[in-house]
This record gives C-alpha cells, sequence and structure tokens, in this order.
C-alpha cells in the first residue's frame, strides 16, 4: 500500500526541497499526482530501453529512485539477460529499491550505486535514462553531463530524458503552470500543498525549455532527438548516437 503524500499539507518552515526519507516514504504518490503520465512514461520508456538494449552493453539509471524504471523494466526485459547500474544520491530512495529488488527474479542484473550523477563513471552504454534527474542539476552542469553520456554510448545508443519543461513564450508557459496545478488540484492536493510544494522547489527544481534541451543535446552530439511524449509542461525526449 503506498503511502499518502501529505508533506506540504500543513504549513511548515520554508525549506529546499530535497529527496529526504520523508520523500522516499511517499515517493510513489507524490509521482502518481504530480507527475502526468508518469505510468505511461515508465512503460514506454521500459519498452524503448528493451528495444535498444545490445546483449554486453549496459543501461544507466541517473537518478533512479526507488527503482520504479528498474522494476518496469525488469518486466519488460522478462527472460532475457542485462546489465543495468541505477544511481541515485539519495540514500533512503536507493534503501527502498533495494528492497524492491530483492524481491524480483531479476535483482543480480541490477546494480545500485549512490552517488552523484554528475561524477559517475559510464562505458559500454547502449541506453542511458535521466527521467525527472537533469532538472535537480547546477544548470552549468548539465552540458558536462549530456556530453560523457553522448561519449559513454555506442553507436546507436539512445539517451532518453524527461524533464519538467518551460515554454518560451511567457503566455504559454503561464497556461502551462495553469494546467498543472489545475491537475495537481484535480489528484487532490490542496492549494496550500502546491504552493508549499512550488516554493519548496524555488532553485531547486530549475525547468528549461525544449529550445534549450534540444541545443544542449546537439552540443554533447546527438544529432537525432525525438519528443515522444508531452504534457503541456513536462516532455520526454529520446535522443539517439549515430551509427
Ligand atoms: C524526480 S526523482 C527521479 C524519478 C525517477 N527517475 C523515476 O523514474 O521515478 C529525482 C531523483 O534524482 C535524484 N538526484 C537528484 N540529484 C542527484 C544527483 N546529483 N546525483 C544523483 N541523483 C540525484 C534524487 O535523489 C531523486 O531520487
Ligand atoms: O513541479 C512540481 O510541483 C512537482 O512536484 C514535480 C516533481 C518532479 O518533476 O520531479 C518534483 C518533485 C518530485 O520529485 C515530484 C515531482
Amino acid at each position: 500500500m503506498t503511502k499518502k503524500d501529505c508533506i506540504f499539507a500543513a504549513p511548515r518552515p520554508a525549506a529546499p526541497f530535497a529527496f529526504t526519507a520523508e520523500v522516499a516514504g511517499v515517493f510513489d504518490d507524490m509521482l502518481d499526482r504530480s507527475v502526468p503520465l508518469y505510468r505511461e512514461s515508465l512503460r514506454r520508456q521500459a519498452q524503448l530501453a528493451a528495444r535498444f538494449y545490445r546483449e554486453g552493453t549496459r543501461i544507466y539509471d541517473l537518478g533512479c529512485s526507488n527503482g520504479n524504471f528498474g522494476l518496469a523494466l525488469g518486466a519488460e526485459m522478462g527472460a532475457r539477460d542485462f546489465s543495468m547500474v541505477a544511481v541515485d544520491n539519495s540514500a533512503p530512495m536507493l534503501d527502498r529499491y533495494r528492497a524492491r529488488l530483492a524481491a524480483t527474479a531479476f535483482g543480480e542484473r541490477i546494480v545500485l550505486e549512490e552517488g552523484d550523477a554528475r561524477q559517475v563513471a559510464m562505458a559500454n552504454a547502449s541506453v542511458v535514462v535521466i527521467n525527472l534527474t537533469l532538472q535537480f542539476l547546477p544548470l552549468e552542469d548539465r552540458d558536462a553531463l549530456l556530453a560523457r553520456v553522448h561519449e559513454a554510448l555506442v553507436p546507436g545508443g539512445v539517451l532518453l530524458l524527461t524533464e519538467k519543461v518551460v515554454d518560451g513564450d511567457a503566455a504559454l508557459a503561464e497556461l502551462e503552470r495553469e494546467f498543472y496545478y489545475r491537475l495537481k488540484g484535480e489528484n487532490g492536493y490542496s492549494q496550500m500543498e502546491i504552493s508549499q510544494k512550488r516554493e519548496a522547489l524555488e532553485n531547486v527544481l530549475i525547468p528549461e525549455t525544449l529550445a534549450a534541451h534540444r541545443a544542449r543535446l546537439e552540443r554533447a552530439g546527438f544529432s537525432a532527438v525525438t519528443v515522444w511524449l508531452k504534457w503541456f509542461n513536462f516532455a520526454a525526449l529520446l535522443a539517439r548516437k549515430a551509427d
């Protein structure tokens, strides 16, 4: 049974949002109610990862949290062998991932690494997943990470990048925010929860425009980029390294 996210339901002292044990304890409910099409996105990313995975290579999941992508991938891969490195700098998240993995038949295929995605060593990758994580890294660190991702990918390998985004047009950005907060309200969050979460995420979650993401992917060396899913201010991209 997933514990309900009530973290911001009562007035609390302003503090930067962090992936603490408290957040890890309600994470699935938080994402199911805060990220549009979260489960659809995970399911299709697992299918895409299975489609592009090459035997003898690795998959990297940067900012893996409690393993929702890893478990979806394991189910999708079935009896197929694979090797994945799942990285996160939140110990409480990895504790949960480890416990969930122990109950699966593919636990040996996923190595959990507690560390900073900006420093993780990567090589011989056919798939790299960065699902709602780049947005939490300082802007000045994002180019270097994506350049290392491109370098680590084998020819034809793919990066699956999902981000909260902001429209370059101020009026459209406002419209997207309006619909996003409408979604949160429909999912049971109060105006207090919505506004306290927004304040906590200020300068912690730094969204960019799709144009900025595309330009960075091009600088990193990716020539083929598609937006395969978009919902107002959330977008999922697939970037493929040339053969
Ligand atoms: C919104 S969650 C990602 C959701 C997750 N990828 C999924 O598919 O459900 C962001 C995650 O990134 C992690 N994170 C943030 N900054 C990080 C960093 N510098 N290095 C590694 N993990 C980081 C957080 O601990 C958190 O688990
Ligand atoms: O932007 C918000 O209000 C969100 O709750 C989004 C978001 C995210 O995109 O990662 C922020 C923090 C949590 O990880 C859950 C969802």
